[in-house]
């Protein structure tokens, strides 16, 4: 179990900071996610955390160690990070891109373990793809792949998870799928994940804590009870919402503007 903690944390690609003077901290057990609008920063903060921003300032903390000192591969052991877009070689199939996951893990000499084959067969049926293993991924579908992806992720095997937009080309059932089993992982496994959702309702229903953004700024931080609120999601979305209770989790409705309405 692993907790990562960010301190003043500024970060630019070029002269402009893109994240300013960022504090957070991520227990193990809790799945996070961040919100906000287009261009706020969710994805560079993630970025930020791999270490994959040129220019940074401030502290980000793994268990104890600024992660700056820890290597790339005792990196990959701990942190695995799904990006936005990924790209896969045309020749690569479903198998040996979920295979990629565990090599962090292989000694120099030999291949996967017994367990490692496990995580892997175990993560594709996970996703609902375990009859496609031979399939090349790029001729998946862009759902399918997406999830091809997420199995990579979960085959990884680490203690923290960061996941920015994993849901986007899944269909409703898929979302709530990988969804509900990563939060599954969260509470049997105490996995930390830090994910970046755009749909308030998902992230309501699945996370655990929510990290409001603006401008490259944390506005609103805490449980989902206390962040999903209207006042919050018009201050950083610019957006009248109401906000309620259904079945025992939040739901988030946009107020239609008048000209958008039914009866206009
Ligand atoms: N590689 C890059 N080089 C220069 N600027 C970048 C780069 N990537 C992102 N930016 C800028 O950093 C800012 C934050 O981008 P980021 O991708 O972190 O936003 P985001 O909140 O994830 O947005 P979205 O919801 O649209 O994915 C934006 O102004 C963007 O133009």
């Amino acid at each position: 179990m692993s907790s990562l903690t960010l301190s003043n944390l500024t970060a630019s690609y070029g002269q402009t900071p893109v994240l300013m003077r960022v504090s957070a901290e991520f227990s193990p057990g809790r799945l996070t996610v961040l919100a906000g609008p287009n261009g706020c920063g969710k994805s560079t903060l993630l970025k930020a955390i791999m270490g994959f921003l040129p220019k940074m300032h401030g502290d980000i903390i793994l268990d104890g160690q600024p992660i700056g000192q820890i290597g790339r591969r005792r990196l990959a052991r701990r942190i695995a990070y799904l990006p936005q877009e990924s790209f896969c070689p045309d020749y690569m199939t479903l198998g040996e891109l979920v295979e990629l996951a565990g090599y962090s893990r292989y000694a120099l000499v030999g291949g996967p373990s017994d367990r490692d084959r496990q995580l892997f067969r175990k993560a594709l049926e996970t996703v609902g793809l375990a009859d496609k293993a031979h399939l090349q991924v790029n001729t998946l579908s862009g759902g399918q792949r997406q999830r091809a992806w997420i199995a990579m992720v979960l085959a990884q095997d680490t203690d923290i998870i960061l996941m920015d937009e994993p849901v986007n080309h899944l269909d409703v059932k898929y979302q709530y799928a990988v969804l509900g089993l990563v939060r599954a992982l969260v509470r049997q496994h105490g996995k930390t994940v830090i994910m970046v959702l755009h749909d308030l309702n998902l992230a309501a229903t699945f996370a655990d804590d929510i990290v409001l953004m603006n401008a490259g700024h944390i506005l609103a931080t805490g449980p989902v009870s206390a962040t999903i609120t209207s006042e919050n999601i018009a201050r950083v979305f610019d957006l009248d919402a109401d906000i309620f209770p259904h079945d025992g989790r939040l739901v988030c409705l946009p107020r239609l503007a008048p000209s958008a309405s039914a009866s206009a």
